[in-house]
């Protein structure tokens, strides 16, 4: 029965075998529109979001939401509707009774909470959390940022994720200096998913008839789909796999220029349907229907001859080389790459590098690295309990003072900024994790120097090494298990060795900066102590042309007592790194500095490059390079995105 805006191509629909990717309770409307067309629709979700397998994360940080902060400083922000779901969930009720009253208390005292788009604030509303902030036009994350308002003095935002989230949002928020807390909402499954985020209801079951992705997929092998509708890019990936040519011969709509593009990635032709709406979604697959298509993929037979035709696709799976060995075996899955991998990164390999200032009461963020701040003693002693209890190796105290002078006084006193924090942390871990401390006068020094100067200008050696050896004191009886020298003065670390041992702490370790070259990437760590250096430090760090003497600088420390050594920076010495750790006697550190750092972060907030899988590869390359553990400003999440994947708590 035609209706008006029917177009006259509609006879290609009728009796059209179509096959929809999307779950029974959001394909209703499309569903009725393709069936009073006479089309036969059949659904295939093939993807299904669920909550994540341990909520803890999620449930912490609705908590956070819930302790009403300062009013005005933080920010729940919401990208989904299933992350309202799943929201939801983890309080308990639904409807306005749960969410909406669970953050009443904080709502009045100023939490604010953002939108990205109409359906997911309509889905906060119908939750009791009207959104005071929804993007004006473009309802994506970009949008939200582009809209966000600006403020003086930027909080915390509560983010709250698909565990398949781009890195669009939190990136861009860190950039204007908030401090992002980020959970895993929700996960997205094969469908049908044991425990469903959004149960079906009685209405929809069995209204539509349903294919899970072999059913799909024996279907179009059968050719019994004349067209598919992919909702998503996800879905496309899901159901073809590495394989595209299970869609060959098949009209395709895709609903979204995404998902065009993604499908044409593949070498498959869709018609996009440039709205979601479902007679955007019609109109678009007439156009698939009337158009020409190429051939199915043949049905898998066993072949007698070998393909003649180049243009046959290889179904033959009878080797037609004798090769001795095929390495791809091994790269086939993701549980056999998992068995085969022969380097891995564990919380207890990461060191966190941290800033404490003196006098903030509140953390500060750095423009030049987002997401790190320099800590308050208050913020400080809460990141020591976290790396604690997500079990990294140990923490690094870098100390910024309010005062300085030419001799950097502020680092020998026991009540200096340094010795403070690494007291406050140190009642605060225990010996729950290893608590390291910089030594090192660049921090303290009016003139930004590792060391004193002579007249002449130049740094003073061995007046430097004394100041060292009761600066090393200072830091063990602040409660410092491990001591970093970082000056590079030659001789430090047998004179702290030495000064240690006089001073009756000889339990105290040194990790000694062994070779650390003069690198243009230190960079955003001279914002982060507010370095007061003019010039560089050519004349004690190591050229970044040298190789040989990493190893004379590793041999010095070693005979000094050194108990660790280090390579830094990491990224551009892995060289080195592998030199190091062919042949150090000790366990071998290397230090992924702050410009290492801002590199990947500015190009993860262009979008350029996978944040989480850059961060990762980076920090697995020092690894499989020869360090044993990592500085690393990225250690948190690293440990957090290892006990996601290897389903630990
Ligand atoms: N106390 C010196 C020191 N210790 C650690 C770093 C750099 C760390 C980083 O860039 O992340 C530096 C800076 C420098 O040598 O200029």
């Amino acid at each position: 029965m035609p209706r008006p805006g029917h177009d006259d191509r509609s006879g290609a629909l009728h009796g059209a075998r179509v096959v929809v990717t999307r779950s029974a309770g959001r394909a209703r409307e499309l569903v009725a529109l393709l069936r009073a067309d006479g089309v036969r629709v059949r659904l295939a979700p093939l993807l299904e979001p669920t909550l994540p397998g341990d909520t803890a994360a999620l449930s912490a940080l609705l908590d956070r939401a819930a302790a009403p902060g300062p009013a005005g400083r933080t920010w729940l922000a919401v990208t989904s509707v299933n992350t309202v779901r799943a929201l939801q969930a983890v309080t308990g009720a639904p409807g306005p009774s749960g969410l909406g009253a669970r953050l009443a208390a904080a709502r009045s005292a100023g939490l604010r909470v953002a939108a990205v788009g109409d359906a997911t604030a309509a889905a906060l509303a119908d939750a009791g959390l009207a959104p005071d902030l929804v993007p004006g036009t473009a309802h994506s994350a970009a949008g939200l940022l582009a809209d966000w308002p600006a403020e003086p003095a930027p909080g915390t935002v509560l983010l709250p994720l698909s565990a398949r989230a781009r890195p669009t949002l939190e990136a861009g928020l860190a950039a204007k200096g908030y401090r992002v807390l980020t959970a895993t909402a929700y996960a997205t499954v094969p469908w049908p998913a044991p425990e469903p985020l959004v149960p079906e209801t009685a209405a929809d079951a069995g209204a539509v008839p349903t294919l899970d992705r072999a059913g799909l997929l024996a279907a179009l092998a059968a050719g019994e789909a004349d067209a598919v509708v992919l909702t998503a890019p996800s879905h496309l990936a899901e159901l073809v796999g590495e394989d595209p040519a299970v869609l060959a011969g098949t009209a395709l709509v895709a609903i979204g220029e995404p998902t065009r593009q993604a499908a044409a990635d593949r070498g498959l032709t869709a018609h996009a349907a440039a709205r979601p709406t479902p007679e955007a979604v019609r109109a678009a697959l007439a156009r698939a229907l009337a158009a020409p298509r190429g051939p199915r993929r043949p049905e898998p037979t066993t072949p007698t001859t070998s393909p003649t035709e180049e243009t046959t696709p290889v179904t033959d799976r009878t080797p037609r080389y004798d090769l001795v060995s095929r390495p791809r075996r091994l790269r086939s899955t993701p549980a056999v790459r998992r068995l085969a991998a022969q380097t891995r990164v564990h919380p207890s390999d990461l060191i966190l590098p941290v800033f404490v200032r003196e006098g903030l009461t509140e953390p500060a963020p750095l423009g030049s690295m987002p997401g790190v701040v320099q800590h308050s003693m208050d913020s400080l002693r809460r990141a020591a309990a976290e790396v604690a209890a997500k079990g990294l190796g140990g923490i690094m105290l870098f100390g910024v003072p309010a005062q300085r002078d030419a001799r950097g006084s502020a680092g020998c006193d026991p009540e200096g900024v340094l010795n403070r924090a690494l007291r406050a942390v140190r009642a605060e871990v225990g010996d729950d994790t290893v608590v390291m401390a910089d030594l090192c006068l660049d921090e303290f020094t009016d003139h930004g120097h590792c060391g004193v100067l002579a007249e002449d200008g130049t740094v003073d050696n061995d007046a430097t090494l004394e100041i060292y050896g009761r600066m090393a004191v200072a830091q063990a009886e602040a409660g410092a298990h491990v001591l970093g020298p970082s000056g590079m003065m030659d001789g430090q670390v047998g004179v702290i060795r030495a000064a240690l041992d006089e001073a009756g702490r000889p339990d105290v370790a040194v990790l000694a900066y062994s070779a650390k070259y003069s690198s243009a990437f230190y960079g955003p760590f001279r914002e982060a102590v507010d370095s007061q250096l003019q010039g560089d430090r050519r004349t004690y760090q190591m050229d970044p042309a040298n190789r040989r003497e990493a190893l004379h600088e590793l041999q010095l420390d070693l005979d000094e007592g050194a108990d660790m050594v280090m390579v830094k920076p990491a990224m551009s010495y892995l060289d080195i790194l592998r030199d190091v750790a062919e042949v150090s006697p000790v366990p071998v550190s290397a230090y992924q500095i702050s410009g290492e750092y801002a590199m990947i972060e500015a190009a993860a907030a262009n979008g350029w490059i996978d944040r989480r899988a850059a961060v990762q590869e980076s920090v697995l390359s020092i690894r499989r390079a020869g360090a044993d553990t990592v500085l690393t400003y990225f250690a948190v999440e690293l440990a957090d995105w290892f006990r996601e994947e290897n389903g630990l708590s």
